[in-house]
């Protein structure tokens, strides 16, 4: 016997007792001062036992929602703001829907988003040139160029979703199809998003779009890892996600950098000689430059930091748009069939098509009305997060919140039950059920504002657009950090149903598939749903 095989099990209890003593450190809240004040409110996923924030903290990756919904029944709903333990983002403030207009519109100095979103993401790990996240310029280009610009880039748009449906889904009238709905949302939104971030050859290269989806998964997921590993720890994991992040970027820069360094060519000759025979694309890696530019910073233009800015618009675009569409095609083909809800949303835009003149454009998009209320109405049954839209408080005053009096120490984590309020039956009668017109009835919108919670806010009467913001549908956030890039998404995710109605026939599922709900992340499982091509169909 050696002196390694004696000491094995002594130095594993040894290891294991540092480890569970270095967890609990670590997941314990009670050092921090701004938990001390916190402490005074409700918990909720909290037992009387040892170690109970580091438990509870563990639990919070499977019973987040559970948590989510039983604290927004017994406390959110009578305005009182409670706590749910997290592993990745420690005790979360869960604000009553009553206080987030208050709380949500406070100025950065007191209540904070960036250092919060940096975190979420982990920048530090996941962005390799640190100037992209903290200079961030290509969200004006989002919230300004991108935006205006949606008559010019809705035609395109529509052009590279035709090709990628024939190329994803089929041409075939005769036979089904089967595609993984996920996958195929992500390659279809990927393709048309590029065709207006970048346009051709980047947006229908495949090897480049499919780099698209796997460097954002690995940002999200390796951030959500980091910020789940214990603190003394999260450099070990940090490496590890800095590394298959870099790995992704390197491969995506080899396809990204010919066609940057092209365009920061032709636009610097240009800038040099205005007679210089080259006419800008109008498309967001354009708009970038000229952003890079406007910064009168030399060091903006270089063609690996253009590059990441267009991998990073990617970044925080694709996932939640192909998410979206992929809820959208579940909840409808999972409606009864005999409700005709399809078939009246092909209708819709069959005439609308036709009255264009047959060709997508922006004008013919906004006029969609009952595509739009499916899609706001699916992303209100399935947000992307249970809890979510975190802030902290940073004001070294707090925050105080008056009926019920209540201080928020600096360092609080706030957050808002967005699927509780969503699935609120006194705010969305009969809010399980998805209700595809249900935004686009003037009395629905109504009956949803003046319930008892709301009623401040029953003088909005409109039939709501998927971009209108309120108190009670949090999909594209709310407040003045809500969701810029939400005109181009909703006028993408249009064309892209419009696209699938009219050229494509969906097998009806059973049941909805339902989604997988880890800490307050919501995720798509990648089911197999049967299409096919529509005979003597109409395309763009
Ligand atoms: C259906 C698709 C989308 C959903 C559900 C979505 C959702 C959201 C939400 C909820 C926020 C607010 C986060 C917070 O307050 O903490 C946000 C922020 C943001 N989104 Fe989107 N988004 C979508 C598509 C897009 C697209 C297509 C773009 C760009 C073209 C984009 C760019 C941004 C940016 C830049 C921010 C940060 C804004 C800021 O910090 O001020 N999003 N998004």
């Amino acid at each position: 016997m050696t002196v390694l095989d004696f000491a094995t099990p002594q130095l594993a209890v040894l290891a294991a007792a540092i480890l569970i003593f270095v967890l609990g450190r670590a997941y314990s809240r009670k050092d921090d001062s701004a938990s001390k004040v916190l402490i005074s409110l409700p918990i909720v996923g909290l037992r009387k036992e040892w170690f109970a924030w580091t438990l509870a903290s563990l639990r919070s990756y499977w019973f987040t929602k559970d948590w989510a919904f039983d604290g927004y029944l017994k406390y959110g709903k009578a305005n009182q703001p409670f706590i749910i333990p997290s592993l990745d983002r420690g005790p979360m403030v869960i604000v009553p829907p009553k206080q987030i207009k208050k709380l949500y519109d406070l100025p950065e100095d007191v209540l904070d988003i960036h250092a919060v979103q940096n975190v979420t993401i982990q920048t530090r790990w996941t962005i390799k040139d640190q100037e992209v996240a903290d200079n961030d310029f290509q969200i004006n280009v989002v919230r300004n160029q991108i935006t205006r610009n949606l008559g010019t880039l809705t035609p395109v748009i529509a052009r590279e979703l035709v090709l990628g449906f024939e190329q994803w889904w089929g041409v075939n009238t005769e036979q089904w199809r089967e595609v993984k709905i996920w996958d195929s949302c992500l390659k279809l939104v990927a393709g048309a998003s590029n065709g207006a971030f970048c346009g051709t050859p980047l947006c229908r290269d495949a090897k480049f779009l499919d780099l698209l989806r796997d460097h954002g998964i690995t940002v999200f997921a390796g951030a959500l890892a980091i910020n789940s590993t214990p603190k003394p720890f999260r450099a070990i994991t940090g490496k590890f996600v800095n590394l298959s992040c870099n790995y992704y970027f390197r491969k995506a820069l080899k396809l990204m950098l010919p066609v940057v360094k092209e365009r920061l060519d032709n636009a610097a000759k240009l800038k040099a000689d205005t007679s210089y025979n080259w006419t800008p694309p109008k498309d967001g890696l354009q708009w970038l430059i000229d952003e890079c530019y406007a910064s009168g910073d030399p060091a903006q233009l270089d063609p690996e930091r253009v590059s990441f800015r267009l991998l990073f618009v990617n970044d925080i675009s694709l996932h939640s748009t192909a998410y979206t569409a992929h809820n959208v095609i579940l909840d409808l083909w999972t409606t009864d069939p005999a409700s005709g809800v399809v078939e009246t949303l092909t209708d819709e835009c069959k005439t609308v098509f036709q009255e264009a003149g047959g060709k997508w454009t922006r004008e013919a998009i906004t006029k969609l009305k009952l595509v739009d209320s499916a899609i706001r109405e699916s992303m209100r049954l399935a947000p992307f997060a249970t809890v979510g839209l975190p802030r902290c408080v940073v004001h070294p005053d707090g925050v105080t919140l008056k009926s019920p009096e209540l201080h928020l120490p600096q360092g609080s984590m706030l957050a808002i039950p967005i699927e509780p309020i969503h699935q609120d039956n006194d705010i969305y009668p009969d809010a399980k059920k998805f209700n595809a017109f249900r935004f686009a009835q003037p009395g629905g919108v109504t009956d949803i504002l003046s319930s008892a919670n709301f009623a401040d806010e029953a003088a909005q009467q409109a039939p709501k657009s998927t971009v209108t913001l309120d108190n009670a549908f949090l999909g594209f956030g709310f407040g003045k950090h809500a969701c810029p890039g939400r005109f181009f998404a909703l006028n993408e995710l249009k064309v892209f149903m419009a696209l699938l109605l009219l050229n494509y026939d969906v097998q009806y599922m059973p049941s909805r598939p339902p989604l997988t709900n880890r800490i307050w992340l919501k995720y798509p499982q990648d089911i197999p749903v049967r299409v096919r091509r529509k005979p003597g169909t109409l395309l763009a």
